[in-house]
């Protein structure tokens, strides 16, 4: 399949990420999220990460402008039309996606590969509100996306063995190292990382340990380049939550069930490093 234009909907940490690798990599990018402001924002988290690398002499300034240059900002949703291949990166609710993939469904050219970079959904739930199913698959890229290797590979009941394929290859051309696993929720990635980090997040509700000494326990004990506090504040604790909910849901199994700290500071609007609070501060 010849892929020239990639569409990623939802420009916040990871649909930016997405859509700087997969410029970088060749591809022409539309870029798509709902207003300008987000779209702006994630416009800025490119360049500011390019530049980066423009100062560390690992790009030069004419590669960076060509790589911003590949990608273009929309708050037209209909500007699908135009991809061979979407990547979604909005929030993690099943009715946002689902309403999402409706939409894509309705608007894309057939050939199109509809993926998405879900945390935990069921792919064959998102593929059943579309008329395309074996053109539906999980790409889930780890954050951040331009440094972190792997790209979990989900085939939904109804994925086809080309789509697979394709998004194989397309993770490889990406500089990443797909790994197949099935649709289960949380796959195996979040299946393992979010009750680890929950369980840290219980560590500190039950006062086990502060939040830093959690933390240092495992960065200097365990060696893990954060700690599971910082890296839920990096991840979004929104997200963390919703991961949470997903497992608790999908197995019906108490293991899963969300600390009601974490609970707690999401309905609090202490979303992590994005809202500039979560378990530490950000304020500048
Ligand atoms: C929730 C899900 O569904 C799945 C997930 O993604 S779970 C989250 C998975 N991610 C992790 O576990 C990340 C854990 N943390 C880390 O690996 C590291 O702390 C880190 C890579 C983020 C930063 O590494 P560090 O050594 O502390 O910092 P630093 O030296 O500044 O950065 C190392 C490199 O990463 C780059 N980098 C750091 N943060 C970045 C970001 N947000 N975006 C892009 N690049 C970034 C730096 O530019 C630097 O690049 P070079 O080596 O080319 O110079
Ligand atoms: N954070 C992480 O570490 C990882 C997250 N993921 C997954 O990636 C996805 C995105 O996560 P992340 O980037 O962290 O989230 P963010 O909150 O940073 O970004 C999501 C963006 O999508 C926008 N959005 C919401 N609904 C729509 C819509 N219908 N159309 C267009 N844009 C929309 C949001 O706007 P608004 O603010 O208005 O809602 C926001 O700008 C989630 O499914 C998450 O589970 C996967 C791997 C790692």
């Amino acid at each position: 399949m010849n892929i020239q234009t990639i569409m990623v909907i939802g420009a916040g940490q990871m649909g930016s990420g997405i859509a700087q690798v997969a410029s970088v990599s060749g591809f022409q990018v539309l870029l798509h999220d709902t207003s300008p402001e987000f779209l702006n924002r994630g416009m800025q988290a490119i360049s500011k990460q390019l530049s980066r690398n423009v100062e560390k002499g690992k790009l030069t300034p004419e590669s960076m402008a060509e790589i911003v240059s590949r990608i273009r900002p929309t708050e037209f949703v209909e500007h699908a039309e135009q991809a061979d291949f979407v990547i979604e990166a909005i929030s993690e609710n099943m009715a946002l996606k689902a309403l999402l993939f409706h939409r894509l469904d309705s608007l894309c050219p057939p050939h199109t590969i509809l993926a998405t970079n879900t945390s935990s959904l069921p792919i064959s739930e998102i593929a059943a509100v579309t008329g395309r199913p074996e053109k539906i698959i999980g790409m889930h890229f780890m954050n951040p996306v331009p440094v972190m290797p792997l790209v979990e590979v989900i085939r939904g009941l109804e994925t086809s063995q080309e789509v697979f394929e394709v998004v194989y290859g397309l993770s490889q051309r990406m500089g990443k190292t797909p790994v197949e696993v099935n649709d289960f929720p949380g796959f195996v990635s979040n299946r393992i990382l979010m009750p680890m980090i929950n369980e840290a997040i219980f560590t500190v509700y039950e006062g086990v340990a502060s939040i830093e000494s959690v933390d240092k326990v495992m960065k200097l004990g365990m060696n893990h380049p954060m700690g599971p506090l910082e890296l839920a504040d990096f991840i979004g604790l929104d997200t963390c939550l919703s991961i949470m909910e997903i497992l608790y849901d999908g197995f019906k199994d108490s293991k899963y069930r969300p600390c009601p700290l974490l609970r707690k500071y999401v309905k609090a609007g202490r979303l992590g490093r994005k809202s500039g609070q979560g378990f530490y501060s950000y304020q500048e």
